[in-house]
C-alpha cells in the first residue's frame, strides 16, 4: 500500500499560494476551504489529504506527526522554535517584514519599554540581543491598536504595504526579519516516507523556480 500525505496549511494567503505550487506535483484539493467546513480536504490523489488549520498551528502538528508536512511562515517558524522539523524549501510566497512599529515622532523610551505582539519569543529574543529591557504583553491580533489605546509603547508584528500601520497613525521603527513561507516537513516522516516526500519536495523546488523565471 503506498504512504498517505498529510499536508498542514492555513486558509488565506497561504493556501492560495501554494495550490499552484501542489498543482505542479500533481496534487489537486477538491474542496476549497473558503467555501467549505471541512477541515481535512481529499485531493486528486488518495494518498494525499489536506488538513486545514490555523497558520500559527500548522508546526505544531507537523511537529508531532499529525501532518508529515506543512507550509508556515518564516515568524510562525521563529516563533514556534522548529522543533523536530526540518525547514525544506522557501517557496518565496507571503513574503513580508517582522517589524517594531509605533509612533513615528516619539522615541521609544529606553527603559520599561511595552511591547504588544503575538510573537513574543521573537521579540524577547530580539530586544534581549540589543541589551534592551522590555515587558512584553502577549495579544492574539489587532496588535496595531495597542500603542493607539495606551497598552503598549509599540508593537511587532509582520508588515507588507505598510497599509495597516499607516491607517492607524504607526510607522515600522526598526527592522527584525525578512519572511517567506518555508515547506516543513516532520522528522520521523522524512525517514520514514522519505521516497514520497522527496519526491513531492523535488516537484515543488522545481516549480518554485519556474515561478521565479516567468
Ligand atoms: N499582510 C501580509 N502580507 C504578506 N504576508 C503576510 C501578511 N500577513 C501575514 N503574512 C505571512 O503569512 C503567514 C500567514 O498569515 P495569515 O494572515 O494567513 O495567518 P495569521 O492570521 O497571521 O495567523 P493565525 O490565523 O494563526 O493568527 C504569516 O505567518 C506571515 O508569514
Ligand atoms: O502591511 P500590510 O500590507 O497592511 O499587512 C500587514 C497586516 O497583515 C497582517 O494581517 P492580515 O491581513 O493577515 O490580517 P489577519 O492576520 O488579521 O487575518 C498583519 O497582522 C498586519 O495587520
Amino acid at each position: 500500500m503506498k504512504d498517505t500525505l498529510t499536508i498542514a496549511l492555513s486558509k488565506g494567503r497561504i493556501f492560495k499560494d501554494t495550490v499552484p505550487l501542489l498543482k505542479a506535483a500533481g496534487i489537486e484539493p477538491l474542496d476549497d476551504p473558503e467555501t467549505s467546513r471541512k477541515l481535512i480536504l481529499d485531493t486528486n490523489r488518495d494518498d494525499v489529504k489536506l488538513v486545514i488549520i490555523r497558520a500559527t498551528d500548522v508546526p505544531t502538528y507537523v511537529q508531532y506527526g499529525a501532518a508529515d508536512l506543512g507550509v508556515a511562515g518564516k515568524d510562525v517558524l521563529m516563533e514556534h522554535g522548529g522543533q523536530d522539523l526540518y525547514e525544506l524549501v522557501d517557496l518565496q510566497i507571503a513574503r513580508c517584514k517582522l517589524m517594531v512599529a509605533g509612533f513615528a515622532n516619539r522615541p521609544l523610551p529606553t527603559t520599561g519599554l511595552k511591547v504588544a505582539t503575538k510573537f513574543v519569543n521573537c521579540t524577547r529574543q530580539y530586544f534581549a540581543e540589543q541589551g534592551r529591557q522590555v515587558d512584553v504583553i502577549k495579544l492574539y491580533g489587532s496588535m496595531e491598536l495597542a500603542p493607539l489605546v495606551g497598552l503598549a509603547d509599540c508593537i511587532v508584528d509582520v508588515v507588507d504595504t505598510g497599509n495597516t500601520l499607516r491607517a492607524n497613525g504607526l510607522e515600522p521603527l526598526e527592522h527584525m526579519a525578512d519572511i517567506t513561507s518555508r515547506l516543513i516537513v516532520n522528522k520521523a516522516s522524512m525517514k520514514l516516507k522519505h521516497a514520497p516526500i522527496r519526491e513531492l519536495i523535488a516537484h515543488i523546488q522545481h516549480a518554485v523556480e519556474q515561478r521565479n523565471l516567468a
